[in-house]
């Protein structure tokens, strides 16, 4: 902690020497202590492996052998790290640095004091160890696209220093070797429930390392059927390079896993008729894997058995369990169940999950839904204007661009906004966009407009007219989606963003990065990761655009890719497009390259938990304008979080990197963001 510390500090100082010098070593450091763990973790497990217990005439009972070796390696384990270490209180790494460490924020840091200390080698190979675990971090990106073109810079330089070794290039290596430890007879015994609770926590805890060694740096969530897939690729990788036995082995041990895969046993067919069966009934399974399942399914049925029993929580990580240890409704039931076994947060999954469902059924329930909106909103859709037209069936019913759908005052919102900007401020201090050093970017939110309407700084009218139509959008949006429950607003802002003149030749950029509004968008693994600091609850987006006369800034959706265009929208006033916030619908936004570009970005939730707090505020400020005497509204208290900046957009995802550095920055009296050479700053991405 202390070595960190004095390194970010040494960072804002821009004494980028010392910065590195307690980086590097708070690194060393830490991985030091990795190691020691790891070693004293293995050490212990070997000599505590259900020794018998010394000096018994009889044979103990197995849970109180079981018990004796936990014991053995809780103290063995003690005394190794202290040995190793000193006492825990000298090692202990607080909470908050584990974090940053985990998301590789450390290299973040040293890729800029490298690049200034003209270390080119190493701050490329800092920039894309951080980048490997935070892919959605777009300045380090544009950092690494820069640092490609230099020259100097070679592929070697682009290395990942924190590489697990099963992650690196193709994951064919097994790292299963570290699952194989004891805990054989002891897992038959009879349950007792005096002493269930702790070992219920230590089976639940071996069976979720699998998840542990599947999940990929700076994620959270697993690649699902890590272990088994790896059997798959081997096969195929052994069957394409000629090795016959090798691919008849991986074929084998996959089907331990599967053993009912009809690929992998038409495929166990071809290599016994090639290889003649009796030479391929020599071929064995993979051992290790073999003893993992088997003490893997022991563990699992004594799991299912007790959950069943107790209604205790037990979320099998696999999904090769055979059925008959855990019965399909049981399963089903344990798949959602988080392993906390917190009441609360299985409501929540429940609500979640009953969410979804609707929210899937509304999407097939859409047709005809047209009439309904005439009906309801008075409103003539129209599909039109757009270069590739978005049809409800080209996007699998989940986008549609409504044209003038709703009638705004293109001049009046226009002047709220420009009225507002000098007074509010806006959400990026440094004024350009988060996105793109070419434009400036400023937002707007309904509470802060009306609240300076109060003021008097912005037309009462304006404000209201802003008000108004986000909430016709809302109303738009939730009547064609045809949703059973309220939708809710999550977050809006009015939104400029304006080109910056004389830096607009031969931009490449885009206006606002390809993103999933509440995923962390992977283009190249085709996912996209619903986890903080995504916003996750968002269920809908729409974005009401307001003028035209700007160039460049048209809207597109993509593929998952993030590459292939599927659709494209010119902005004009009135015009607004909704879209499931999913990773079904990645978007960005063209370079604007002349003018002003102005658009109402809305984004909806069914979740009443997340509803947006300043939408609430608004609502009953306007209420309360309403009931009270006119004359007097300009008296009230425009509130203390004038300057407060609003929530960031998407794409630009609030990044716990960036949470992280608003502590640090508490420490320095430095700006946030700075750490990645956020624009606008001294050691910003022009610079590199
Ligand atoms: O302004 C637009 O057209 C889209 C903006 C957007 O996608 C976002 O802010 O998430
Ligand atoms: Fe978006």
């Amino acid at each position: 902690d202390i070595l960190y510390h004095a390194g970010v500090n040494a960072y804002f100082r821009n004494d980028w020497v010392v910065a590195v010098q307690h980086l590097e070593r708070a690194l060393l450091n830490f991985a030091a202590l990795k190691q020691v763990k790891v070693e004293c973790y293995r050490r212990c497990g070997e000599e505590a492996d259900f020794p018998e217990p010394e000096g018994l005439q009889q044979k103990p009972l197995p849970d109180l052998r079981f018990f004796d070796t936990i014991f053995k390696k809780a103290e063995c384990l003690g005394f190794c790290e202290t040995e190793r270490l000193g006492t825990a209180s000298l090692h202990r790494v607080g909470e908050d640095v584990k974090i940053d460490f985990e998301k590789r924020t450390p290299y973040n840091f040293l890729q800029v004091a490298y690049y200034q200390l003209k270390k080119l080698d190493k701050a490329v190979a800092a920039a894309h160890t951080f980048f490997i675990a935070n892919p959605e971090h777009l300045e380090m990106q544009q950092n690494l696209q820069k640092y490609k073109k230099m020259s100097g810079v070679s592929e070697r330089s682009f290395q990942d220093l924190e590489a697990r070794p099963h992650w690196v290039g193709t994951t064919f290596r097994t790292t299963t070797s570290q699952h194989t430890g004891g805990g054989r007879a002891t897992l038959e015994l009879v349950l007792c429930l005096c002493v269930s609770d702790h070992y219920i926590q230590v089976l639940r805890c071996r069976q979720n390392c699998v998840l542990e060694v599947a999940t990929r740096p700076g994620r959270i969530s697993p690649v699902k059927n890590f272990i088994p897939s790896h059997f798959e690729y081997l096969q195929f990788s052994y069957f394409s390079a000629g090795d016959l036995e090798k691919a008849l082995e991986s074929c084998k041990t996959f089907l331990l896993f599967y053993s009912e895969d009809s690929t992998m046993l038409q495929n166990l067919r071809y290599y016994e008729a090639s290889l003649g069966v009796e030479l391929a009934a020599l071929v064995a399974v993979r051992e290790v894997i073999k003893r993992y399942i088997q003490r893997s399914v022991l563990e699992k049925r004594m799991l299912y058995s007790v959950a069943e029993s107790f209604e205790f929580l037990f979320n099998d990580p696999d999904s090769w369990t055979p059925e008959d240890i855990a019965p399909k409704s049981l399963m089903e039931k344990m798949n959602v169940l988080l392993c906390s076994g917190n009441r609360q947060e299985w409501e929540k999954i429940q609500q979640d999950l009953r969410r979804q469902r609707e929210m899937e059924q509304s999407f097939h329930l859409q047709e005809g839904k047209y009439t309904l909106l005439k009906e309801t909103t008075g409103v003539v859709l129209w599909f039109g204007g757009v270069t590739a037209p978005v049809s409800k069936e080209m996007r699998g019913g989940r986008t549609i661009v409504w044209g003038f759908a709703i009638k705004v005052d293109e001049v009046q919102v226009k002047n709220c906004f420009i009225s507002a900007v000098p007074v509010a401020g806006d959400g990026y201090r440094g004024r350009r966009s988060p996105h793109t050093p070419h434009e400036h970017f400023h937002g707007l939110t309904v509470l802060k407009a009306l609240k300076l309407a109060r003021l008097g700084s912005v037309e009462q009218n304006d404000a209201r007219l802003y008000y108004d139509v986000s909430e016709k959008s809302r109303l738009l949006v939730e009547s064609y989606f045809n949703l059973k429950s309220p939708l809710y607003f999550s977050f809006s802002h009015l939104v400029r963003r304006s080109a910056v003149e004389g830096q607009q030749e031969n931009r490449l950029d885009l206006s606002h990065p390809v993103h999933a509004d509440n995923c962390i968008l992977d283009p190249e693994g085709k996912q996209c990761w619903k986890e903080p600091p995504a916003y996750i609850y968002r269920d809908l987006s729409g974005i009401l655009y307001l003028n035209e006369d700007f160039e460049g800034g048209s809207f597109f959706f993509t593929d998952r890719d993030a590459k292939t265009v599927t659709a494209e929208v010119q902005p004009k006033c009135g015009r607004l497009v909704a879209f499931t916030s999913g990773g079904e619908n990645p978007h960005g936004v063209r370079a604007v390259t002349r003018g002003h570009r102005y658009a109402i970005a809305l984004w909806f939730t069914l979740s009443s938990q997340h509803r947006e707090q300043e939408r609430i505020q608004a609502d009953e400020l306007l209420e309360l304008e309403e009931k009270s005497v006119p004359g007097k509204s300009g008296q009230a208290d425009a509130g203390t979080d004038m300057t407060a900046s609003p929530e960031p957009p998407d794409g630009e995802q609030k990044s716990v990197v960036k949470h992280r550095m608003g502590k640090v920055k508490q420490r320095s009296g430095e700006r946030q963001g700075q750490v990645s050479g956020a624009s606008g700053e001294p050691h910003s991405r022009d610079e590199l």
